[in-house]
């Protein structure tokens, strides 16, 4: 299928008008959650998990067979600012490496029973450098986005989206700046690892893009401070809800692209949990503004989807649980 729209305005509307969770199905999952042979709550957040599949899914004692990941690749105009520890080479490098099954995210996908697709979104053409204007212009953010819309996989029954970029956490970190306040501090973090002078050349960085992109909402912060990888994160994420596919969530990148959907359409993630809080400074706060607790805190900070490919053995264990289990009387276990 190819996506349905050719402008943000029209994007945004899709997403508008995507459907919620199915409540009678929740409902039904909820009681059923009563029923199980535990005592009540003992499964503690797995619980509020599969819950929330099981309405997502349309479906009170679901499965989950067919978890999709997709990593996403583009190139960055700001990395002439010399943001990243590593050279942007790195991005096209890294996607080789995927498609040839070395790197983390293949092993991780494996692990978790899941398929594994990438995409390179235009690596030779970089957006523009955010500091001197927009990253992008309409027509670029909006195939980003088809592109992310286009990927995924109609009969997936999970998704969780990932990127590559080198560059990436300081558009991360302007787009969270632009849509949350604060200072550019707020924002930033060590990335791929820079030092302390590095970390403050990012901020001044932030702070020079945002002023460069004054005045923007929703997803115009994602045109003008985004990158290609995100804006197909935020596409891939915006059609799983069109489907209610349910959704994981990686880490700083993937969650500040994220938050442009939400700003764009309060409640556009609420088909979507956060896999894990990562080791990038600021990770938590966006969380924190979304509403959203992480399901792993394991110091990850790689993206590439890595982190939500792990939660993944979280959800299915969840939902194993409730689908799986006796309820008392089926055991004639006393129900206390
Ligand atoms: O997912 C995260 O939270 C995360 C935190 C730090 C770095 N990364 C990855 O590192 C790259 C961006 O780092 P940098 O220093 O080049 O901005 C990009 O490819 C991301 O996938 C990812
Ligand atoms: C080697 C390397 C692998 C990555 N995977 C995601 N971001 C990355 C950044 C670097 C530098």
């Amino acid at each position: 299928m190819s996506a349905d729209f050719s402008t943000l305005a029209a994007f945004r509307d899709l997403l508008q008008a995507a459907p919620g969770i199915d409540q009678k199905a929740q409902g039904e999952a909820e009681e059923r959650n009563g029923q199980l042979t535990k005592p009540p709550g003992a499964l503690g957040r797995l619980e509020d998990m599969a819950i929330w599949y099981a309405g997502w899914r349309g479906n009170p004692r679901p499965e989950i067979n067919a978890p999709q990941v997709i990593v996403f690749a583009g190139n960055h105009g700001v990395t002439a600012q010399g943001v990243s520890a590593f050279p942007a080479e790195v991005t096209e490098q890294m996607v080789l490496n995927f498609q040839h099954g070395g790197a983390a995210i293949n092993q991780l996908s494996k692990a978790a029973g899941a398929s594994l697709d990438v995409h390179a979104l235009s690596l030779d053409t970089p957006t523009a450098d955010f500091t001197q204007g927009p990253a992008m212009s309409e027509e670029e953010v909006v195939v980003a986005l088809a592109t992310g819309w286009d990927a995924v996989d109609e009969k997936a029954d999970l998704l969780v989206v990932g990127e590559m970029g080198i560059g990436n956490t300081t558009s991360a970190a302007a787009i969270a700046h632009a849509l949350f306040g604060g200072a550019a501090e707020d924002w930033v973090g060590r990335g791929t690892g820079v030092d302390d002078a590095g970390l403050a050349n990012k901020a001044r960085v932030v702070r020079e893009g945002v002023a460069a992109n004054s005045g923007k909402e929703g997803l115009e912060v994602l045109r003008c401070l985004g990158g290609r990888e995100l804006a197909a994160m935020a596409g891939a994420i915006a059609r799983a809800r069109s489907l209610r596919i349910p959704v994981i969530l990686d880490g700083f990148i993937c969650s500040a692209a994220a938050a442009t959907l939400e700003a764009a359409v309060p409640g556009a993630l609420d088909h979507a949990i956060a896999g894990h809080a990562s080791a990038e400074a600021a990770h938590g706060a966006v969380l924190e503004k979304l509403g959203k607790a992480p399901v792993l805190q394991l110091n990850m900070r790689l993206g590439e989807a890595s982190g939500a490919a792990v939660a993944i053995n979280v959800l299915k264990a969840a939902v194993a649980c409730h689908s799986g289990m006796a309820t008392f009387a089926e055991a004639g276990v006393s129900d206390g």
